[in-house]
């Protein structure tokens, strides 16, 4: 249980394999299958009434499986409806099932068809219902599919909109990977949230998701992950300020890096402990670096390595290290390494922390790491792809492996701990996209853990904080504009 965190911020994701079961109990419930197409279809059909006018073309791509049979009958209340909508037809064999039902529901009512192919020469700026592919896709989208998608997603950029069925065609549902995928305004998904939409490439596809429960069974079955939405941090403030407290209530932050060449690393990250609400902050660097910190906030201590040992900077042992940005890997970073695992503090590790990391057995504090995805690979001996292609599982190993809370970064982020659900935080922010994010992520996580005393909850609220701010900060000064270290600004605005 998450500190701070009700259950109701939290939702299941679910892989394909559980949303399987939950159809299959519904569909035992009801004595019938078809019934539940019926609703899905109805379902979009609403959407795109409520979102779009009913002069816009519609054109719906339907491939041959059930996804595709959704999509037939959203064709066929379209057209009853009186939209103007064409559908392409990309099944490649006689339909069977549900799929057929629906399709010989289309024939009675004379929707316009067209074959798949010629939705290649299509130009309009039209509303794309995309059912093409769903949880039942297999491997990359075909050639001709791929095709299809390309299209698509041309004419999205020329003034289109698409909604995607259930699941954007070309991403997998499971592991958010595809090589050719569907970028959806609006994606429509069925009985519960998928996994796949929330991590690796999924976000990035899916603008909008709205899940659709279509009176499905309620099975209490496994989940994936849980999700904590952005809106969470609408209302809760992370570092709210007590009338009777004092500096020593927030804790105390100590940052131990900047070699020559990365004192920017450091100085952002204890810049980022101060303004994410520390009680007290210490930087503990190069003398160069401590100049340039104190010019920028003098409401840190800055400590020169000459005046004295790492251990000095600390507050008594409940204090926060980081360790990490702007370490090096030269014999200076692996000295301050050494020394602050004696320290035995709690330890946020990052960057060339997580090198030194994987060569040196870590004996200090308890951990917080912050991989990306390369470097999970590195710590987990394994490759990148294999990391991307199932990042839970990933996050879950390093956790266990390195007895730490994980934040491991992406578009999303996922946050694991053993014994307790991983969390998925995040949306995508582009202007994240740059050196120094992460140094500002350690500090925001280091302050965090000073007042919640629960490393997971501060790894949780930590990396969703960070998020939100960077989208907020990339909404005002563009995604090439914003420097990390200003989403800092960002983090009390509403
Ligand atoms: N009543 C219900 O069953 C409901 C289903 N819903 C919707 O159904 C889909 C899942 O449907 P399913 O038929 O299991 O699978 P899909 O339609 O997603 O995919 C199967 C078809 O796709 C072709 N396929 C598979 N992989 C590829 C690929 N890599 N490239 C191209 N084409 C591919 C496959 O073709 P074959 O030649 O292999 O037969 C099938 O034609 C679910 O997502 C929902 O949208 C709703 O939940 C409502 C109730
Ligand atoms: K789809």
């Amino acid at each position: 249980m998450i500190e701070r965190i009700g259950q109701g911020h939290l939702t299941g994701l679910y892989d394909v394999a559980a949303v399987r079961q939950i159809e299959q109990a519904s569909f035992a419930i009801e004595g019938d299958s078809f019934p539940m197409m019926e609703r899905a279809a109805y379902a979009i059909y609403r959407h795109i009434c409520h979102r779009q006018p009913s002069t816009r073309p519609i054109v719906v791509l339907a491939g041959g499986g059930n996804n595709g049979g959704d999509g037939v009958l959203v064709a066929v209340l379209l057209h009853e409806a009186g939209f103007d909508v064409t559908l392409f037809d990309a099944a490649k064999r006689p339909r069977t099932g549900d799929a057929l039902l629906a399709w010989e529901k289309l024939r009675a009512v004379n929707v316009p068809v067209q074959p798949a192919e010629a939705f290649l020469a299509y130009d309009r700026s039209a509303v794309v219902v995309d059912a093409l592919l769903g949880i039942g896709a297999l491997g990359h989208p075909s050639a001709d599919f791929a095709a299809l998608i390309d299209h698509c997603n041309h004419l999205r950029q020329s003034g289109g909109w698409t909604l995607a069925v259930d699941v954007p065609s070309g991403l997998n549902a499971n592991t958010g990977s595809g090589s050719t995928i569907i970028e959806a305004d609006m994606v429509v998904t069925f009985i519960v949230d998928k996994i796949g939409l929330r991590i690796n490439k999924g976000p990035a596809c899916c603008h909008e998701i709205v899940i659709e429960s279509l009176q499905a069974a309620d099975l209490d079955l496994p989940q994936c992950a849980h999700f904590l939405a952005r809106s969470f941090f609408r209302t809760f403030q992370p570092c709210t300020r007590y009338g009777d407290s004092h500096k020593g209530t927030y804790g105390h932050v100590a940052v131990l890096g900047g070699d020559h060449g990365f004192g920017g690393a450091a100085i952002m990250s204890s810049e980022a402990a101060a303004r994410a609400g520390a009680g007290t902050v210490a930087l503990y660097s190069r003398g160069v670096t401590i100049g340039a910190a104190l010019c920028r906030n003098p409401s840190i201590m800055g400590f020169d390595e000459a005046q004295g040992e790492p251990g000095s900077v600390l507050r008594g042992n409940s204090s926060i290290i980081v360790l990490g940005p702007g370490l090096g890997r030269l014999e200076w970073g692996h000295r301050l390494f050494d020394a602050a695992a004696q320290l035995h503090c709690r330890t946020v590790l990052d960057a060339d922390g997580l090198r030194l990391l994987a060569s040196k057995h870590w004996e200090g504090g308890e951990l917080i790491i912050t991989p990306h995805p390369g470097e999970a690979a590195f710590l987990l001996g394994i490759s990148i792809d294999e990391v991307l292609n199932d990042l839970i599982s990933a996050a879950e190993q390093l956790a266990q492996k390195y007895r730490a809370v994980v934040i491991l970064k992406g578009i999303t982020s996922v946050i694991a701990k053993q014994g307790e659900v991983p969390v998925v935080v995040g949306a995508p922010c582009p202007g994240l996209a740059r050196g120094g994010s992460g140094d500002v992520l350690t500090g925001i996580v280091a302050a965090c853990w000073a007042y919640y005393q629960d490393a997971f909850t501060a790894a949780v609220i930590g990396a969703g904080w960070h998020n939100d701010a960077a989208i907020k900060c990339a909404q005002e000064k563009g995604d090439i504009g914003m420097f990390p270290q200003e989403l800092l600004m960002y983090l009390q605005k509403s």
